[in-house]
């Protein structure tokens, strides 16, 4: 666990559709994001049929605190079984957002893809952000880059 002193306060409400669903939680001591839960009726499971998306509710609200923003991020591990990835990568939950979380799943596999109710469907990332001033210019600065992109500065 890291120093508590250094985490950001994130307050999750719980929706009805999610009583019985695990909290979503850090799996471990130095996981990067905590795992998102499908809050899809037991008896209604989502399926995903290939090529196609899905919103899937996750069942929180979660008050992301001022000065971060959440990320929806993908699990490696239904990318490569399945190639189940989000469509929106990486999601972004804004701090004044209060409506549930939903994950925007796509299926870029050879099957159909089932989300059964409490599958972990992908992850949330709480990271620092910054709202720059924003100010209209003429012209931009110069620089020893210029306008160069896109592989100008060769391959090797
Ligand atoms: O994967 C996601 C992405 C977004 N959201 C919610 C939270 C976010 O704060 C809001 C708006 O997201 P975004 O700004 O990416 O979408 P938009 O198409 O620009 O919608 P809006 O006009 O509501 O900003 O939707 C999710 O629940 N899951
Ligand atoms: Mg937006």
């Amino acid at each position: 666990m890291h120093a508590s002193e250094n985490r950001p306060a994130l307050t999750l409400v719980r929706l009805p559709h999610a009583q019985d669903l695990d909290l979503p939680a850090y799996e471990t001591s130095g996981a990067a994001g905590m795992d998102l839960r499908a809050a899809v009726p037991a008896d209604e499971p989502i399926v995903i049929k290939p090529g196609g998306r899905m919103l899937v509710p996750t069942g929180f609200i979660f008050e992301i605190p001022a000065g971060y923003e959440g990320q929806v991020r993908p699990r490696s591990g239904l990318a490569f079984k399945h190639g189940i990835t989000c469509l929106n990568t990486p999601g972004t939950i804004d701090s004044d957002y209060r409506g549930e979380v939903k994950v925007l799943l796509v299926n870029l596999g050879e099957q159909d893809f089932i989300v059964e109710r409490g599958m972990r469907i992908a992850q949330m990332i709480i990271m620092p952000v910054t709202q720059a001033t924003i100010r209209e210019s003429d012209s931009a600065t110069a620089t020893a880059r210029g306008a160069g992109g896109f592989g100008s500065t060769g391959s090797k």
